[in-house]
C-alpha cells in the first residue's frame, strides 16, 4: 500500500488556544478546518517536515516540537499517516500569517466554533480537550481541569469519561464521554483497542520504562501515565518528550 506520511502541528498561544486553519481552494477537502502542515518530503523527518511547513504556511519558526499522536486515515484518493505534534507557547515565534490564501483561527480546545472540521481529526480535537495534569487513584477517579475519569460505580454525569480495564466489557448503559482503559503492559496495551485514551499505570521503574518505549514507538490515543509522584518527577520530561498526553498522579491515601 502507498502511504502518504504528513506532519501536522497543533500549535498553542499564551491562553491555551489552538490554531486551525482552512484548506485553501484547489486542495482536496478545500474550505475544511485541520492543523497546519503538509506531506513529509523525501529525505525529511516528520519534525523537520513540521518545521518546513510551519515556515512556509505560517511564517512561525518552531524552536520546539513534542510529538503527540499518530494516526493513520485512509482517504478516497490516498492513504495517510499523520504524524501530529504540539508546539506549546513559548516553543515557537513569529506572527501566524496566512501565507497560503488560508484562514486561521485560534480555537478553545473542546469548545470549536469553526467549521466544517476534517473528519478524520474528530477524535483528535475531541482529544485535545484532555487536560495534561489529573491526580487521584483508580478507586475514586482522576479529576482535571473541567474533566474526570471516573470507575463504573461512581459514574453519574454525561460528561463523566469511564475508567475500565483492558478487558472488561463497557457496561451497556453508560454512554461515557470518552473510554478510557487502565493497561501496565503491552499486553493489554493491544487488548485495549476500543479505547479513546489509555491510563498507563506504572508502579516502578520497568514500567516506567516500558511506557516510555510504547510512546517511542507512537500512539494513536491520548496516554496519561498514572504513577505516585517520585516517578512522576522522574520520568514526567522523558515521557512528556517521547508523546506522552498527561501526567495522573497518583494521590498518596490509596492502594489500589
Ligand atoms: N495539514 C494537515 N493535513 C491533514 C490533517 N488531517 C488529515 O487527515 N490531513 C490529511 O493529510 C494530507 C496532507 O496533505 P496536504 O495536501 O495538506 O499536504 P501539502 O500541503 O504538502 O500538499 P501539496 O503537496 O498538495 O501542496 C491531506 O490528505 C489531508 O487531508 C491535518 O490536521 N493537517
Amino acid at each position: 500500500m502507498n502511504i502518504t506520511h504528513v506532519a501536522a502541528g497543533v500549535l498553542y498561544n499564551a491562553a491555551g488556544e489552538v490554531l486551525l486553519s482552512s484548506r485553501p481552494a484547489g486542495k482536496a477537502y478545500a474550505g475544511y478546518w485541520e492543523f497546519a502542515g503538509g506531506k513529509v518530503e523525501a529525505g525529511e523527518t516528520p519534525e523537520q517536515a513540521l518545521r518546513r511547513e510551519f515556515a512556509e504556511e505560517l511564517g512561525v519558526h518552531i524552536v520546539r516540537a513534542r510529538a503527540w499522536l499518530q494516526k493513520i486515515h485512509a482517504y478516497e484518493h490516498a492513504t495517510v499517516h499523520l504524524h501530529f505534534f504540539r508546539v506549546f507557547s513559548g516553543d515557537w515565534h513569529g506572527e501566524p500569517t496566512a501565507k497560503e490564501g488560508q484562514d486561521l483561527a485560534w480555537q478553545r480546545a473542546g469548545a470549536y466554533s469553526v467549521s466544517p472540521m476534517l473528519p478524520a481529526n474528530a477524535a483528535l480535537l475531541e482529544a485535545l480537550a484532555v487536560p495534561e495534569i489529573f491526580s487521584g487513584c483508580l478507586k475514586h477517579g482522576l479529576h482535571g481541569e473541567n474533566y474526570r475519569i471516573v470507575p463504573p460505580n461512581l459514574f453519574s454525569r454525561a460528561d463523566d469519561a469511564l475508567l475500565l480495564d483492558a478487558d472488561t466489557p463497557v457496561p451497556c448503559k453508560l454512554t461515557p464521554r470518552a473510554l478510557w482503559r487502565v493497561v501496565a503492559n503491552r499486553a493489554e496495551l493491544a487488548q485495549a483497542h476500543d479505547a479513546d485514551a489509555l491510563l498507563w499505570r506504572a508502579d516502578g521503574e520497568a514500567g516506567a520504562l516500558s511506557l516510555l518505549a510504547v510512546l517511542k514507538d507512537g500512539v494513536s490515543v491520548p496516554v496519561a501515565a498514572y504513577a505516585n509522584k517520585a516517578l512522576c518527577d522522574r520520568f514526567g520530561g522523558a515521557w512528556q518528550e517521547a508523546g506522552l498526553h498527561a501526567l495522573a498522579v497518583q494521590t498518596e491515601r490509596q492502594n489500589v
